[in-house]
C-alpha cells in the first residue's frame, strides 16, 4: 500500500497539492462526524450518569458540529468531481503527448497496450487518486477514535487493538490472492484491444462475411471477455469475503463490549455505550480503508503498466522535436549521403544493408525490386522512422553529428503506400495560399477541392484523389526531398503518364526538390536520373545506358 500511495505521488499527472489540500478538507469534516459522535456520547453519559455535572453548550456543539460537517462535505465533494475530471484530463494528453513522441517503431509494437492504458488504466488510477483522499481522511479518523477508545477505557482499548489486528491480518493475508487476479485480469485487456482493433480495422471484410465476425467474436473475444469476467469477478468476491471476516470479528467485539465487559472488565455503563458508540462509528472509516484497497492495488498494477509502457515508446534519445532555427540546418545541401546504412527487424530477422548512396541535389531516384526484397524497410531506414544498426548520413561529405541527427528528418516529405491524409495542414505555419491552388491545378484538383478556411474543403474523395491531396500537403511542407511510395499506383493511365513526365519535372525544375520514388512503373523509369533496384536488402544501381536496353520498343512491350 505505501508503494502504491509513493508510485501515485511520484505521478506528475497527478496534483498532489490539491489531492493534499483535499485530504485536509476530508479530514476536517470527519473531525466533525466524530465531534458529533462525542457529543452524544458525553449527553448519553448526563442523562445516565447523575454525576457528571450537567452542560447547557451541547446544542451549540451539535449545531457547530452540523454545520462544519456540511460545509466541508460540499466543498469536499465538488472538488472531488473536478479533480477526477483535471487528473483524467492530464493522464489521456500526457500518453497522447508521449504517443507523438514516441518512435515509430516502439509504437506499432504498443499499439495495443495505449488503447488499453487510455480505456483502462487512467481511469482505475483517477479512481485510486481519488481514493488516497478518503484513504488518510479514515486513517486519521481511525487514529482519532483509538485516542478517545483509550481515553475511556485502557484495558476494553487494548483487547478492541488486538481484534483489530487480527482481522487485519486475515484481510491482508487472503488479499494477496485477490492482488495476483488482479494483475491477471489486467493482461486479458490488451489481448481484448488486439481483437477490438481486428475488428475494427477488419471492417469491411467483416461485413461482407459475417462468419468472419463471428469465428473472431466466438473462438477469441467471447474467451477473451468470460476470463477476464471471471478473473475480476473472482479478486472482487475474494477482497469481499475477506472484508465479511474482518467485519465478522468487528461484530463480534462490539457483542462482547457490550454483554460482557461490564461485568468482565468491571466497567460503567456510560463508559460501555460511549464506547460501543465509537466502535460503530470506527466501523465506517475501517470499512472504508478495507474498501480502498481493491481500488488501490488497481491503480498499482495499471500504474505499472503505464510506466511500462512510457518505457516502451520512449528511446535512448527522447523525440522531443528539434528547435525552430536548427529546422533548416541540412535543407541547403548539395550531397545527402548514406554510408553503411544497415538495420535489422531483429536477429535472424530480415535486414537492409549496408547502403552506400549519395543523393545529390534534384536527383530523381526510382528504387524497385521484388515484393518482400526491403525497398519500404529501406525507405523508413532513410526517413529514420527506423533506428539504424549501423550507419552515418553525410551532408556535402561532412559526416552528421549524434545530435543534430533529428535535423535528418527535416529533410523528408513522404507520402507512404499507406499514406494518411489529415484534414488540415498540421505543421505548417503560414499556409501559402497561392501555391496550394497552384498546385490544385497542377494535379487537376481544383474542381474537386478548394481551400477553406485555411483546409482542403473536402477530403471525402476517392483514393488516387486523397493521394494526389497528401502529396499536395507535402508539397507545401516545403522540405527539399520529397519520398514516394509507389505513389502512382493508385492513379488511372492519363494521369500516372503526367505525373512523371510532366509533375515530377516541374516540381524538381520550378520547386527545388529531390525525388526518392518507389515505383513498379517501368514505362517511366527513363524519368529518372538514377535507377536502383532493392534485392533481398540490397541496393543495387544500374548505370543509364545499362537501362536504356530496358526502354527499348521490345522491352517495353
Ligand atoms: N515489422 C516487421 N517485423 C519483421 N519483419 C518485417 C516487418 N515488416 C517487414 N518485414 C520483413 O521485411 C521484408 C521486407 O519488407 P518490405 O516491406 O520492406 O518489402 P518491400 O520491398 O517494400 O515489399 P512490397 O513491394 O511487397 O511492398 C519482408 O520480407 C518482411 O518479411
Amino acid at each position: 500500500m505505501k508503494n502504491d500511495l509513493i508510485e501515485l505521488s511520484k505521478s506528475k499527472m497527478i496534483p498532489i497539492k490539491s489531492i493534499v489540500g483535499y485530504s485536509i478538507l476530508a479530514i476536517i469534516s470527519g473531525m466533525s462526524g466524530f465531534a458529533f459522535i462525542t457529543v452524544i456520547n458525553k449527553v448519553i453519559s448526563m442523562s445516565i450518569n447523575p454525576e457528571i455535572p450537567q452542560n447547557g453548550n451541547y446544542l451549540y456543539m451539535f449545531i457547530g458540529a452540523i454545520v462544519v460537517f456540511f460545509i466541508t462535505r460540499r466543498w469536499l465533494s465538488g472538488g472531488v468531481i473536478s479533480l477526477s475530471q483535471k487528473i483524467f484530463c492530464n493522464m489521456r494528453k500526457d500518453v497522447m503527448k508521449l504517443v507523438i513522441k514516441a518512435p515509430y517503431r516502439n509504437l506499432q509494437e504498443s499499439k495495443d497496450q495505449i488503447y488499453a492504458t487510455l480505456t483502462s488504466d487512467v481511469h482505475s488510477i483517477t479512481n485510486a487518486s481519488l481514493s488516497v483522499i478518503t484513504f488518510f481522511s479514515s486513517i486519521i479518523l481511525i487514529i482519532a477514535c483509538f485516542v478517545y477508545m483509550a481515553y475511556l477505557s485502557l484495558s476494553l482499548f487494548g483487547l478492541s487493538i488486538g481484534i483489530i489486528a487480527i482481522g487485519v491480518g486475515i484481510y491482508l493475508l487472503r488479499s494477496r490472492k485477490s492482488d495476483k487476479l488482479l494483475k491477471q485480469a489486467r493482461e486479458l485487456e490488451s489481448d481484448f484491444m488486439n481483437t477490438f482493433n481486428s475488428i475494427i480495422d477488419g471492417a469491411k471484410e467483416i461485413n461482407i462475411n459475417l462468419d468472419k465476425g463471428f469465428d473472431i467474436y466466438n473462438d477469441k473475444l467471447v474467451g477473451i471477455v468470460d476470463k477476464g469476467e471471471k478473473t475480476y469477478t473472482k479478486a472482487f468476491v475474494h477482497y469481499v469475503n475477506s472484508e465479511l471476516v474482518s467485519q465478522i470479528l468487528f461484530y463480534g467485539l462490539i457483542t462482547f463490549v457490550l454483554i460482557y465487559s461490564g461485568s468482565l472488565l468491571e466497567l460503567p455503563i456510560d463508559v460501555i455505550i460511549g464506547f460501543v458508540l465509537i466502535l460503530l462509528y470506527l466501523l465506517g472509516p475501517i470499512v472504508s480503508v478495507m474498501t480502498l484497497m481493491p481500488s488501490m492495488n488497481q491503480a498499482k498494477v495499471s500504474l505499472g503498466k503505464m510506466n511500462k509502457l512510457k518505457n516502451d515508446l520512449k528511446q535512448m534519445e527522447y523525440n522531443d522535436g528539434i528547435e525552430e532555427k536548427e529546422k533548416r540546418k541540412f535543407h541547403d545541401f548539395n550531397v545527402f549521403g548514406l554510408r553503411d546504412y544497415s538495420f535489422s527487424y531483429g536477429k535472424d530477422k530480415f535486414s537492409v544493408g549496408p547502403i552506400n548512396l549519395n543523393i545529390n541535389r534534384n536527383d530523381v531516384i526510382f528504387i524497385h525490386g521484388g515484393n518482400g526484397a526491403g525497398k519500404t524497410t529501406f525507405i523508413n531506414t532513410v526517413l529514420r522512422l527506423y533506428d539504424l544498426d549501423k550507419g552515418n548520413a553525410y551532408i556535402n561529405d561532412q559526416v552528421v553529428s549524434e545530435e543534430d541527427i533529428d535535423g535528418i528528418k527535416e529533410l523528408f516529405s513522404p507520402v507512404f503506400s499507406d499514406f494518411y491524409l489529415f484534414d488540415d495542414f498540421y505543421g505548417i505555419e503560414n499556409v501559402d495560399i497561392k501555391k496550394v491552388n497552384y498546385f490544385l491545378r497542377l494535379f487537376e484538383m481544383e474542381e474537386k477541392v478548394t481551400l477553406k478556411d485555411g483546409k482542403f474543403s473536402s477530403i471525402d474523395l476517392s483514393t488516387g484523389q486523397r493521394k494526389r491531396l497528401a502529396l499536395i500537403s507535402s508539397l507545401i511542407e516545403d522540405r527539399p526531398i520529397l519520398v514516394l511510395d509507389e505513389w502512382a499506383a493508385d492513379q488511372d493511365p492519363y494521369f500516372r503518364h503526367k505525373f512523371y513526365t510532366e509533375i515530377i519535372p516541374e516540381i524538381v525544375r520550378e520547386h527545388d526538390k529531390t525525388i526518392i520514388a518507389i515505383t513498379h512503373d517501368d514505362k517511366y523509369y527513363d524519368q529518372a536520373d538514377r535507377l536502383l533496384k532493392m534485392e533481398y536488402g540490397t541496393l543495387v544501381e544500374f548505370q543509364k545506358k545499362e537501362l536504356e536496353p530496358m526502354f527499348s520498343p521490345m522491352s517495353m512491350g
